[in-house]
């Protein structure tokens, strides 16, 4: 097969925050990844900048560790030399002056710029002024956001303003790794390069649809930074919202930034609040597996899980809930989306079992894929007697002898960011309406001071949940990896 990896131009990508967690394990290895893959040409530069003082060396050899530890690089692998030849470092505190100077002498006309933020968002402001009052950054240049953004709609928006202050819309990338994610992307095109499934995704053929991101790992080493999100800031306001408007999202007329965000923003402005009986807050408990252990803090009413009953009021979703649960500390390690549509009106096939209700499940991870399931008669002599078969496509499947090569989430996402391809970014309208529909849980949750449902580590989370489904005469899909 012929390589389809497409190198990206020339470029400058300056890293703050560079010696932090998020830059170790992700953000160097990934594009060591990128380089080993042909996609990033041997003339780019990578600087780093955080306020430790060191050299070049000293941060090539700092990444090189991260890179070992974290893409899996041999000692001696001469691509490894080759990759930390492209890597400088630039001590730059962002609250003060010293530094950008040096910086800006060492960006090349004619590269591509990029500024990656990969700090505490109360630095986003400084940074981006920074650069902008230097002439560091130019109108070409982009800058990448992480999460949070923001921690409601008041500080989201004042966070849009700022950046807004020094970058257009389209200079601005904000960070949801899960859109990254190669069966994010393979979901869009399951919906729209297939003529099978359009029909049918809608109120009228869709029963209820469920999503699913269930995590094994708890809070325990960040539970002071998730002591102050939970679950729904953490998790709900931003990927699980995603997955939520591109399933429910309609056809963008393009597969283009704005035509694909425009849909989703339709989508978000259409969520109807939530009631508080739509809700489950959860928390792990468990000995040597504790939230309140995890958090530091023994009276923290923190989530740890939410499950929630969501409907969108638009003509096509009238009627169809969409059930959202996420969690730490449960069973298995899986994210996945599971269509269920409604059941046949009526059966033709006297004593044979009625037929079961088709689900489409796209799983995100572990084992990327997509399973159908489907009746059919079961095969032999016993006569017509219904049975539901599933029809398992992995996407690893797909991939020929390229299979290698797949980039994870960060790396795609890096390298769209030097193609200039928003697509995959969330855009501030996007993010704000997003807070706008989740400010209201939060704020009754934290006028309610209710504690959250406790469960058990390694449980499917709070029995409520489950009446949660229960009382619509559904159930959850089992959590299994
Ligand atoms: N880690 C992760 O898995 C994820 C992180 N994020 C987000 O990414 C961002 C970075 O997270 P993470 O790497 O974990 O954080 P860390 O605390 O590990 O790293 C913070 C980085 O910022 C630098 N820094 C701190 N203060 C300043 C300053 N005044 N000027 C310049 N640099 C400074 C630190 O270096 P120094 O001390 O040398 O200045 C360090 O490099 C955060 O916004 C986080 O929410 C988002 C998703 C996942
Ligand atoms: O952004 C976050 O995502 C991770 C889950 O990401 P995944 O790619 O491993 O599914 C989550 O653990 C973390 O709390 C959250 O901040």
């Amino acid at each position: 097969m012929v390589s389809r990896v497409i190198p990206v131009d020339d470029f400058d990508l300056v890293i703050f925050g560079a010696t932090g967690d998020l830059a170790h394990r992700k953000i160097l290895p990934g594009l060591f990844r990128r380089f080993t893959a042909g996609q990033i040409p041997a003339s780019s530069q990578i600087i780093g900048a955080a306020r430790t003082d060191q050299d070049d060396d000293a941060f090539r050899a700092e990444a090189a560790k991260a890179i070992r530890e974290y893409a899996g690089a041999a000692e001696d692998d001469p691509q490894l030399a080759e990759f930390l030849a492209l890597l400088g470092y630039v001590p730059i505190d962002a609250k003060g002056e010293g530094g950008w100077q040096e910086l800006k002498s060492r960006m090349r006309p004619g590269a591509v710029h990029a500024f990656y933020f990969s700090v505490a968002p109360s630095l986003f402001g400084d940074i981006a002024e920074r650069l902008a009052g230097h002439g560091i950054a130019d109108d070409d240049s982009r800058i990448v956001v992480e999460k949070p953004f923001g921690r409601d709609l008041a500080s989201a928006r004042a966070l849009n303003a700022t950046l807004a202050q020094h970058f257009t819309e389209q200079q601005i990338y904000r960070i949801d790794h899960y859109l990254g994610k190669e069966t994010v992307q393979n979901l869009m095109a399951v919906r729209f390069a297939n003529v099978l499934f359009e029909p049918l995704w809608n109120a009228q053929y869709v029963d209820h649809v469920q999503i699913t991101v269930a995590e094994t790992v708890g809070v325990a080493g960040r539970g002071s930074y998730y002591d102050k999100s939970g679950a729904i800031r953490d998790m709900v306001q931003n990927h699980m919202m995603q997955l939520l408007c591109l399933i429910a999202m309609e056809p963008p007329y393009h597969f283009d930034p704005d035509a694909v965000r425009d849909e989703k923003l339709k989508v978000i402005r259409a969520l109807e609040p939530l009631e508080p009986a739509d809700i489950v807050r959860g928390q792990y408990q468990g000995e040597g597996s504790d939230y309140l252990t995890d958090a530091g803090d023994a009276d923290s009413r923190t989530e740890s899980y939410v499950a929630m009953k969501v409907r969108i009021s638009n003509w096509r979703w009238q009627g169809t809930p969409f059930y959202l649960r996420t969690g730490k500390k449960l069973r298995a390690r899986t994210s996945e989306i599971a269509i269920t549509f409604k059941e046949p009106p009526h059966s033709i096939f006297d004593d044979s079992g009625h037929p079961k209700a088709n689900e489409l499940v796209i799983r995100l991870q572990p084992n990327e894929g997509m399973n159908l399931k489907v009746m059919i008669k079961e095969p032999g002599p016993g006569g017509m007697r219904l049975v539901q078969v599933p029809l398992d496509m992995s996407f690893a499947d797909a991939l020929g002898p390229e299979g290698a090569d797949m980039p994870d989430a960060y790396e795609r996402l890096i390298m769209d960011v030097i193609r200039g391809n928003q697509t995959l970014f969330m855009r501030g309208d996007e993010v704000e309406a997003a807070w706008a529909w989740t400010d209201p849980i939060i704020k009754s949750w934290e006028e309610g001071k209710r504690r959250p449902e406790p469960y058990d580590s390694g449980s499917s989370g709070p029995e409520e949940a489950l009446r949660l489904m229960h009382r619509d005469n559904r159930r959850w899909r089992e959590i299994r990896a």
